[in-house]
C-alpha cells in the first residue's frame, strides 16, 4: 500500500472522529491538503514541525538493550514533538486568532509516520499558564501584545531582525525603576492612539520596536512609553543561559513588580512571557495556522 492509500485512509478517519467529537477545528500538519473534502469543520493547516538536531541522532549500537533505545527514543521524540506541534499551533490559534475552545482534531504525516491525536483547547498548558496573567493585565491586552509580539518575530524572519519588551502592568512602579533612553514617541498623545486594542495602533508600536530599550504599557493597554531603559537589579536572576541585558532586566522588572513582561527575542524571535522574575512561558516561533478558505 503506497502512502497516498495511507494518508486517504488516515484523513477519512481523522474527519469521522472530528464530526463525532464536534470539534472546533482540525489541524493538518504534513504536505497534503483536504480541498477535496466535505466537511463544515474549519481545516487549519500548519508547515510541518522542523525536526531538531537531537531528532535526528541515530546510532547503531550493536548491543540489544541500546540498539532499542536507539529506535524506540526517537519515535517518542517525533511523536511528542508532532503532537506539541499541534498543541502550540491550536494555543497560538486560539489567543491570538479566532479558534474557539473545545475538541480539536490534529492530522499528523511526517516522511515515515502518520497519526490522529485529539486535544483539548482549554487544557493546553499554554493557555492555563496564560491565565495567570489575568490577574494583573486585561487578558485582551496580553492576547494583543501577544498578536504584536508574534508578528514582530515573524518579520524577523523576513530578515529584519528585531528584539523589544512590553513590560504590562503595574506602571506607576515600572516608571519609577526605569527612565527614558530617547524622547517618548507616545508622549502628548491621546489615550486613542496609544491604545493596544485597537488594532490601528498595532503599526506604530510595530515601528517603535525598531527603538532601544523596552515599551511601558498599562494594564487596560495603554502604552505609556517607548524606548525606556529599565533601571533594575538584575543580580540573581536566574533565566535561560545566553540571553542579554534586555530579557534579564525585563525578568527582574516582574520580580520587582507586578508587572508582566513579553520579550521578543532578536536572534530566532523566540517569544518568552516572564511574571515574578520568572520565565512563565517560552514560545518558539512558528508560522501561523493558514485556515482553509
Ligand atoms: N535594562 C535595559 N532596559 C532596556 N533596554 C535594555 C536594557 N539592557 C539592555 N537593553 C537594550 O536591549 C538591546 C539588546 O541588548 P542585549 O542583546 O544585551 O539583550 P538581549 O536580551 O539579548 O535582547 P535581544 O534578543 O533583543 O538582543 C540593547 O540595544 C540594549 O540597549
Amino acid at each position: 500500500m503506497g502512502t497516498m492509500d495511507t494518508t486517504g485512509i488516515l484523513v477519512k478517519h481523522a474527519i469521522k472522529i472530528a464530526e463525532e467529537l464536534c470539534s472546533t477545528a482540525i489541524i493538518v500538519s504534513g504536505d497534503f491538503d483536504l480541498a477535496d473534502i466535505e466537511t463544515n469543520i474549519p481545516i487549519y493547516y500548519v508547515p510541518r514541525r522542523q525536526k531538531s538536531i537531537i531528532d535526528n541522532l541515530i546510532s547503531d549500537s550493536q548491543e540489544d538493550e541500546k540498539r532499542l533505545k536507539n529506535i524506540l527514543e526517537p519515535m517518542v521524540r517525533e511523536a511528542t514533538g508532532n503532537t506539541q506541534h499541534i498543541e502550540q499551533a491550536a494555543a497560538i490559534e486560539h489567543i491570538i486568532g479566532e479558534l474557539r475552545t473545545g475538541t480539536i482534531v490534529g492530522i499528523i504525516q511526517t516522511r515515515e509516520s502518520g497519526a490522529i491525536v485529539t486535544h483539548e483547547v482549554s487544557q493546553s498548558p499554554l493557555i492555563r499558564t496564560l491565565q495567570k496573567c489575568e490577574e494583573r493585565v486585561d487578558p485582551e491586552v496580553m492576547r494583543a501584545a501577544l498578536a504584536i509580539a508574534f508578528d514582530i518575530a515573524s518579520s524577523g524572519r523576513e530578515g529584519h531582525k528585531i528584539g523589544t519588551a512590553f513590560i504590562l502592568g503595574d506602571i506607576e512602579e515600572v516608571l519609577q525603576r526605569s527612565h527614558q533612553m530617547i524622547l517618548n514617541p507616545y508622549a502628548g498623545h491621546k489615550d486613542e492612539h496609544r491604545n493596544l486594542l485597537n488594532k490601528k495602533n498595532w503599526e506604530s508600536v510595530k515601528e517603535f520596536a525598531l527603538l532601544d530599550g523596552v515599551f511601558v504599557i498599562s494594564k487596560e493597554g495603554i502604552v505609556q512609553a517607548a524606548g525606556r531603559y529599565l533601571d533594575v537589579d538584575a543580580k540573581e536572576i536566574d533565566i535561560e543561559q545566553g540571553l542579554g541585558g534586555r530579557h534579564v532586566s525585563a525578568a527582574a522588572i516582574t520580580r520587582d513588580t507586578f508587572a508582566i513582561a513579553v520579550t521578543i527575542s532578536e536572534s530566532g524571535g523566540t517569544v518568552r512571557i516572564y511574571m515574578d522574575g520568572k520565565e512563565l512561558l517560552c514560545l518558539d516561533y512558528m508560522e501561523r495556522p493558514t485556515l482553509q478558505k
